[in-house]
């Protein structure tokens, strides 16, 4: 009984449910510790249902309310969150393994950001017309889709989820969320901070639970008009599967092997710090993470050299000190890394660093901890090499010119982001336009403006986020067209 009147709850209809005596509990476990720390309730289609009618009922009311009235909503949910970073980036930190310095820095600032972007930028979001000169003119009008389902993974939890919420709220749209169950917490803790910002019951509901479960409930039911979701392709290729017959709306951002392509000619600083950057932030868990690093054949050695001295000093250990890598998500996550660097070295990898478990003393001595490792002399067409990781794992091989590096760098089946690192601008830009991924940087990595498309060519995914793309997305469009005769 314990266990359920302190488990993470759903949140339906402006509160936190109370799970019936019968409930399913899934464990909550901090990576770092390796022990179960909290119980999440694991929602059936029952509570799918009930957040579904919650949902219905306050759409109306939320899609009529005047627009500068909806931004102040997503205004004061922003205000809440930058109220409460310390305390979320310390949840965030404790359910994910990532330290608490990147969660207070980046992952809770940014999910700040996304409510308080999005409540400006529908204010400022319009529609078209086209007119037919004398004859008639054709006007589109946009209205929210209704109900709409956001799925988030664990990388980046709160981040993420936002990411999707945000602007699904802002264009009028009531949400039925559901965070990853390997991450629920902040998640949780979002709930409670738009129930006290006073966002009107119902108009968003987040359940918790496992991706085959209440994950694919939501995608199958017919009251919910759209699936944002983020996370691994083959999940992304179910999910558009299981949607399709119902001719959904698909916006899915999926996985990368994103090559970092660095020339003789770069800024070595700024180089070896974006490559670093590139390869390890967040244990190496974002999907634009630069694992494939190639480097032109005439510093090869040097560069590599800097490199690996670079990463051997990357401080590993308790998320909740100062560290620059702390544990990854989950042992079943760790596991799969384990086994692509084991692969690596039976492909014919050379491990330069890393390529192990760590082992940690006190509190985190059961934690997930992986070595960042970095990898050499492996083909492009292995499989380290065209399989995702995300993980702290990096291959690294020299290229002989440009044309070699554009081949390198296209010859996978991903193609969410690159990024290249050359004071050569006219080289730069030329390969930005035969690089086939969704996201180019030039002499930086995950340099983010909210307004630009964001997500994948490929296997990467369908559809962008991001500004006017995602209010787009999480809108229908009508035209109409008025005779002058
Ligand atoms: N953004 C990214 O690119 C991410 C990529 N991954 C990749 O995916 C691999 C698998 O990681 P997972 O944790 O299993 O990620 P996943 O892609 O299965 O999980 C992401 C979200 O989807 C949900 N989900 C899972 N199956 C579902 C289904 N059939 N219908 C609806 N929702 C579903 C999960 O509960 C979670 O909320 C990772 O090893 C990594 O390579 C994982 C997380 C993020
Ligand atoms: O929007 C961003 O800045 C980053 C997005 C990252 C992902 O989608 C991911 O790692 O899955």
């Amino acid at each position: 009984m314990a266990a359920l009147d302190s488990c993470i709850r759903n949140y339906i209809n402006g509160e936190m449910v109370q799970p019936p005596a019968d409930a399913r509990l899934l464990d909550n476990i901090e990576p770092a510790t390796g022990q179960v720390y909290g119980k999440l309730v694991d929602s059936t289609d029952g509570d799918l249902e009930a957040a579904v009618a919650a949902a219905e009922a306050a759409q109306p009311n939320w899609r009529a309310l005047d627009l500068e009235e909806r931004a102040r909503h997503l205004e004061r949910i922003a205000a809440l969150i930058e109220k409460n970073l310390d305390s979320l980036a310390e949840a965030e930190s404790r359910d994910n393994g990532k330290p608490v310095a990147l969660a207070r820095s980046v992952d809770i600032p940014r999910a700040a950001a996304n409510f308080r972007f999005f409540a400006r930028a529908i204010t400022q979001f319009a529609s078209e017309s086209h007119a037919m000169g004398e004859r008639a003119i054709n006007y589109t009008l946009r209205a929210p889709l209704g109900i709409v389902g956001c799925i988030s993974p664990w990388n980046l939890p709160l981040y993420l989820f936002t990411w999707k919420i945000a602007p699904a709220l802002a264009a009028g749209n009531c949400v039925i969320a559901k965070p990853s169950e390997v991450t629920p917490k902040t998640a949780a803790l979002l709930a409670e901070i738009c129930r006290d910002a006073g966002l009107p019951a119902g108009v968003l509901n987040i359940l918790h639970g496992r991706g085959s479960g209440i994950g694919s409930a939501l995608v199958a039911h017919p009251k919910i008009k759209a699936i944002s979701f983020t996370g691994g392709t083959a999940t992304g290729a179910q999910i558009a599967a299981a949607a399709a017959p119902r001719f959904k709306k698909l916006s899915l951002e999926l996985g990368g092997k994103n090559p970092t392509l660095v020339f003789a000619d770069c800024d070595w600083e700024k180089a070896l710090d974006g490559v670093l950057r590139a390869a390890f932030s967040n244990q190496g868990q974002i999907c634009l993470c630069g694992s494939r690093i190639y480097v032109e054949a005439s510093i090869y050695t040097d560069f590599q050299a800097a490199l690996l001295g670079r990463v051997r000093q990357l401080r590993v250990g308790d998320p909740l000190t100062e560290v620059d890598q702390g544990a990854l998500v989950s042992a079943a996550h760790m596991d799969k890394v384990l086994k692509a660097i084991a692969l690596a070295q039976e492909e014919g990898g050379q491990i330069l660093c890393g390529g192990e478990r760590l082992q940690m003393d006190g509190r985190c001595r059961d934690g997930y901890f992986v070595a960042p490792t970095l990898i050499e002399g492996l083909p492009i067409d292995c499989e380290t090499n065209q399989q995702e990781i995300f993980g702290p794992v990096a291959t690294i091989q020299p290229f002989a010119d440009e044309e070699e590096a554009l081949r390198l760098a296209n010859g996978t089946g991903y193609g969410l982001a690159t990024s290249i690192w050359s004071q050569n601008l006219s080289r730069c830009h030329r390969l930005a336009g035969q690089l086939d991924f969704g996201i180019v940087w030039i002499n930086c990595w995950m340099q983010r403006d909210l307004r630009t498309p964001f997500g994948g060519m490929k296997d990467s995914g369908v559809g962008r986020e991001g500004g006017w793309e995602a209010l787009r997305f999480f809108t229908e469009a009508k035209n109409v067209c008025v005779d002058y005769g």
